[in-house]
């Protein structure tokens, strides 16, 4: 097990994760920087990202940002191989598996990995999903979907990402979903594959509710992204209300 690996496994059900898209933040750093500041110490880690927009330099300030407000690890969740930096602790080293196009599935893979080996960053192994509206990372990646309520499509995908050897997966909504993924997608394949997989779960969660339901339903870890940067206040309880409860257990 590795540095953030260990991490994020030993705080299973209960990792928050806050998004950060370079595009945005370096257009109001002092925002972001002061909301970040006080988010930090409930969550697991800072994943940095996006699917357009941007270049490793705007990776790098906006890690720059994050470090000099919080010590929490820093994961590249890249929209392409020129998002691989350095500076980072840790990347989500994925392939959008249903996607359309050997670009997403093992091309961009094979064209980051020789920098995140040059750079010693830490790969996170991951399978990334997309389901229902996708978003924009849905578009831009060519996925073909995975309906709502076809939870068996999801499950033959986590399955094949675990027998092919990924540690992580990654269900995605799409940042800003109307839909974020429901609890009974997540704990269909929860009860299959337990902890052999640690699964993340994004787009489009907005309330303690949701975000409750999730971790309940078996989400290792879930991602707040456009929820940070448009009410950060409610994110910030969410975050808060996580740790109570942790506390409590
Ligand atoms: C492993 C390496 C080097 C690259 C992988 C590249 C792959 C597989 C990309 C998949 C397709 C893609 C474009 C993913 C982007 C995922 C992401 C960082 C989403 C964050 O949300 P945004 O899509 O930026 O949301 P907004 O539309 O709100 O800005
Ligand atoms: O922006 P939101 O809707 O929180 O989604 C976060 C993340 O899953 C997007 O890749
Ligand atoms: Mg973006």
């Amino acid at each position: 097990m590795t540095a953030v690996d260990k991490v994020l496994l030993d705080n299973r059900g209960k990792n928050v994760f806050i998004l950060l898209d370079p595009d945005k933040v370096l257009k109001e750093k002092d925002t972001y920087a002061k909301n970040l500041q006080r988010a930090c110490s409930g969550i697991a880690s800072v994943l940095v990202g996006g699917s357009t927009g941007f270049s490793q330099c705007e990776v790098n300030e906006t890690i720059d940002l994050v470090r000099s407000v919080c010590n929490k690890p820093v994961i590249i969740f890249p929209g392409s191989p020129a998002h691989v930096t350095p500076k980072a602790d840790a990347i989500l080293f994925m392939s959008l598996l249903n996607s359309r196009k050997t670009k997403f599935i093992i091309e961009d893979q094979l064209e980051g990995s020789l920098l995140v080996w040059k750079y010693g960053l830490e790969a996170l192994p991951t399978a990334y999903l997309i389901v229902g509206e996708g978003g924009t990372a849905g578009w831009i990646g060519d996925a073909n979907p995975i309906p709502f309520e076809k939870p068996e499509i999801l499950l033959m995908y986590v399955l094949a990402a675990k027998y092919l050897g990924f540690k992580y997966v990654y269900i995605e909504a799409g940042s800003g979903a109307k839909r974020h993924v429901p609890p009974e997608m997540v704990k269909a394949v929860k009860n299959v594959v337990g902890n052999d997989v640690f699964l993340i779960v994004g787009g489009g969660i907005r309330t303690i509710e949701t975000a409750k339901s999730l971790l309940n339903a078996g989400a290792d870890g879930i991602v707040l992204g456009t929820l940070f940067e448009r009410d950060p206040d409610r994110a910030i309880e969410i975050i808060n209300s996580i740790t109570r409860e942790k506390s409590m257990r």
